[in-house]
């Protein structure tokens, strides 16, 4: 059998996006949304009917986020939104997105990001007031659907464990009996409900059995599962993990009467080990997930093929389910919009739709006893002979001459800051933002002429141009002390560099869905990385030209451009890290050259990638703080350098953040209760901070009262002498009417605050 662990639901061109931001502009209907979404839905299952996938996945579609879906699916909705909304798809999009009139105020749910990826879920609250019931009828409605469509799906749902280990709780202990007994009551009415419904296979996912669990979680996995699976009548319950190896349960849960369990082989190299040792139950199915769901190379058949064989010495053959190692969410749709791909590179990828391709040409492989001398294997193993020939350079000479010295500032952070205090002679509460600005319509629609030329660039140039001087304007209307160019010039931080540097493909159409409707387009690393010409350096200067206000120049870091990319296989990821901060390096010290006073080297994403297990933080951590501290060591005491990281849970390590040895750094943080303010106190942390003081990825707009509370609450935590007041991200996602008052509230509030200081 063939398993698709779950598909993209964007849509092959994101109408998905399209739709459901017409929707929220009040220009297309509630049935309209539902009706097309029905249709992309139905494209989804028959593409995988087509290429006879067994387990089709139904559930994995959301008009924005699954894990709201299942917080909705079991009641776990706070009050006060319920109270306001009858129609359910409007309380959907204010827990999503807040919502605000005259009378109402009520904010967005905070975001994380999933595991080690780039997708963002919502994070539900569960309170002692939650009282879990079914709530909703999503998951049945689209089981209904698709066999109406004559598609029997595999429905999925996100298990007990994961979400409430992934949900923010307040004032309950999820491990006591009597609080998850409501919860398992409505997981029985689910199982129940399916097996009405005539389904065969139902998906429970579970990745939070790949991270390091406590002997209370899996003494709760246990009792949940036991007592949940003597309801699942007919139906065969499929225990779903990814992003890693479960050896802190394994044993543990081939004990319980699941009817498959699926691991995956491509992140978690360990199960193979797991199941050598403890063997695996004759009875149950194997749902072997060797396809990655997470990089767009083709798969290596020789490998999937020995790993499989392999697994076949422990399980039956006719056991093996052949699967996706994760959800295809993070790949893009197909290659077939790739038209401007050199063929010769485009051999070697593989988006979703060819990676159901390659399942069923593995489903055949495994079947044949002589698959050897079947073309298909020979053509993939010609394929990987042909890619290792062309290698990258294993360690590029630059990267191979690296000394010590080549890390470290000089000199330290005490006598930077006040020197960079001397030149800067900034006021207390500096107010910044962290670099975008609104990409307003006619931003994207110069951009999107560029590309078809029916502009020059010469005539782009002096549009983005004009974008600066009026963004450096509203900066000053503000009253903001340390301005940005507002990033026009960028359709995305990191496929900008990508698009900038030697070494990178670029797609036309390769979205993937990062947060709710938002999509990113992440380039491919291929060959060598190299700085051809500067970057941002001309956009730089022109906005301080403008201006006698601090100008700040503002770079996507090495390991930021590293996590948000594809990264060939077949090279250690430290030294592409290397590379790319080797050209990043550049571009600081000509920034610093042209007289850019403060650099800002954005490091979104180094702590989203850090490994799942403990045990193996110290090894990632050590060469991606170094390849940020190789972007910086060699710039003057004077210049400040600040980085920006957001979306992830920073508390316990903020120790390793103090390493990147920063002069500021801003992050997100109103949202999470200011646990992070306490412990930066309590870590070895000396850079000053810029705690987001307002959500960026809600248009809601907010007071000034609302923040100048939330900056009182922030000096009294870490002090008036080193705190940077600024929003928690940047800007570019929301429109301006939404910002500009914020903005403006941010500075009035900071302010009065200063007044009182
Ligand atoms: C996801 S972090 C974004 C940082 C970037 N400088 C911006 O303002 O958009
Ligand atoms: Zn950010």
């Amino acid at each position: 059998m063939i398993s698709v662990v779950g598909f993209p639901r964007i849509g092959q061109n994101r109408e998905l996006k399209k739709w459901v931001e017409s929707y929220l502009d009040k220009k297309l209907s509630k049935e309209e949304l539902i009706q097309n979404s029905k249709n992309l839905k139905k494209t989804h299952w028959q593409l995988q009917k087509e290429y006879s996938v067994d387990l089709i996945p139904s559930n994995d579609f959301s008009f924005y986020d699954t894990f709201l879906d299942h917080a909705m699916l079991v009641g776990s909705i706070p009050e006060e939104y319920k109270a306001v909304f009858s129609d359910d798809l409007e309380l959907y999009f204010a827990l999503a997105k807040g919502y605000q009139d005259q009378n109402i105020d009520l904010k967005a749910l905070p975001m994380k990001k999933w595991f080690f990826t780039n997708y963002h879920y919502l994070v539900p609250e569960i309170t002692d007031n939650t009282k879990f019931e079914l709530s909703s009828t999503k998951p049945f409605d689209e089981f209904v659907e698709a066999l109406s469509a004559g598609i029997k799906t595999k429905p999925v749902i996100i298990g007990a464990l994961t979400f409430l280990k992934l949900s923010k709780k307040s004032n309950v202990d999820i491990y006591d009996k009597s609080f998850w007994e409501k919860l398992l009551e409505v997981y029985i009415q689910i199982l129940k409900r399916f097996e009405e419904l005539g389904a065969e296979f139902v998906q429970i996912d579970e990745p939070i059995l790949v991270t390091d669990l406590s002997t209370k979680d899996i003494e709760f996995f246990d009792s949940f599962y036991r007592s949940l699976l003597l309801h699942k009548g007919k139906l065969k319950v499929i225990l779903q993990t990814y992003f890693g190896d479960v050896r802190d349960c394994f044993e543990k849960i081939i004990l319980l009467s699941f009817d498959a369990i699926g691991l995956d082989f491509v992140d978690g190299k360990f199960n193979l080990e797991l199941i050598k040792k403890f063997g695996f139950p004759q009875e149950k199915f194997l749902v072997a997930g060797v396809v990655n769901g997470r990089n767009v190379f083709k798969n290596n058949y020789k490998n999937t093929l020995e790993l499989l064989n392999m697994l076949s010495s422990f399980v039956d053959k006719k056991n093996i389910v052949i699967s996706t190692s994760c959800s295809l969410l993070f790949v893009p749709y197909s290659l077939k919009f790739e038209t401007n791909l050199d063929s010769n590179k485009k051999k070697f990828l593989a988006f979703a739709e060819e990676k159901l391709k390659e399942l069923s040409e593995l489903k055949l492989l495994f079947s044949q006893e002589n698959f050897t001398t079947n073309n298909i294997y020979f053509q993939n193993i010609q394929l990987f002979e042909e890619m290792e020939k062309n290698k990258l350079s294993d360690v590029s000479t630059a990267v191979n001459n690296l000394t010590d010295d080549d890390f470290e500032r000089k000199p330290c952070f005490e006598e930077r800051i006040k020197l960079q205090k001397e030149v800067l002679n900034l006021p207390q509460l500096p107010t910044t933002t962290i670099g975008s600005f609104p990409q307003t319509q006619d931003v994207r629609s110069a951009r999107s002429k560029l590309k078809k030329g029916e502009i020059t660039f010469e005539e782009y140039e002096s549009f983005i141009k004009s974008k600066i001087e009026r963004v450096i304007k509203l900066q000053e209307e503000i009253g903001l002390d340390v301005f940005v160019h507002g990033e026009y010039e960028r359709n995305d931080m990191v496929e900008f560099f990508g698009e900038n540097l030697e070494g990178f493909l670029i797609t036309q159409n390769g979205w993937v869905q990062s947060y709710g409707t938002r999509c990113v387009k992440p380039p491919i690393i291929f060959s060598d990385i190299k700085r051809k010409r500067p970057i941002t350096v001309e956009y730089i200067k022109y906005a301080q030209s403008l201006t006698k206000k601090p100008v700040k120049g503002i770079l996507t870091g090495p390991v930021t451009i590293l996590n948000w990319s594809f990264v060939r296989e077949d090279i250690p990821l430290k030294n592409v890290a290397f590379q790319l901060a080797l050209a990043i390096k550049e571009e600081v010290l000509e920034l610093e050259r042209e007289g850019v006073k403060i650099i800002q080297i954005d490091e979104a994403a180094l702590i989203e990638k850090l490994p799942l297990r403990r045990c193996q933080h110290s090894e990632y951590l050590s060469w991606a703080i170094k390849a940020f501290r190789l972007t910086c060591s060699k710039v003057k005491p004077q210049t400040q350098i600040h980085t920006h990281m957001c979306y992830s849970n920073f508390d316990e390590l903020l120790d390793e953040i103090a390493k990147m040895d920063v002069d500021v750094i801003t992050f997100e943080a109103a949202k999470s209760d200011f646990t992070l303010l306490d412990s930066i106190n309590k870590s070895s942390l000396k850079a000053e901070v810029g705690p987001g003081v307002f959500d960026v990825h809600s248009p809601r707009i907010v007071s000034k009262e609302e923040m100048k509370k939330l900056i009182l609450k922030m000096i009294e935590k870490v002090g008036k002498d080193r705190l940077w007041v600024n929003p928690d991200c940047g800007l570019k996602t929301r429109k301006e009417e939404e910002v500009l008052p914020t903005l403006q509230n941010m500075v009035l509030a900071v302010w009065e605050v200063r007044n009182n200081l």
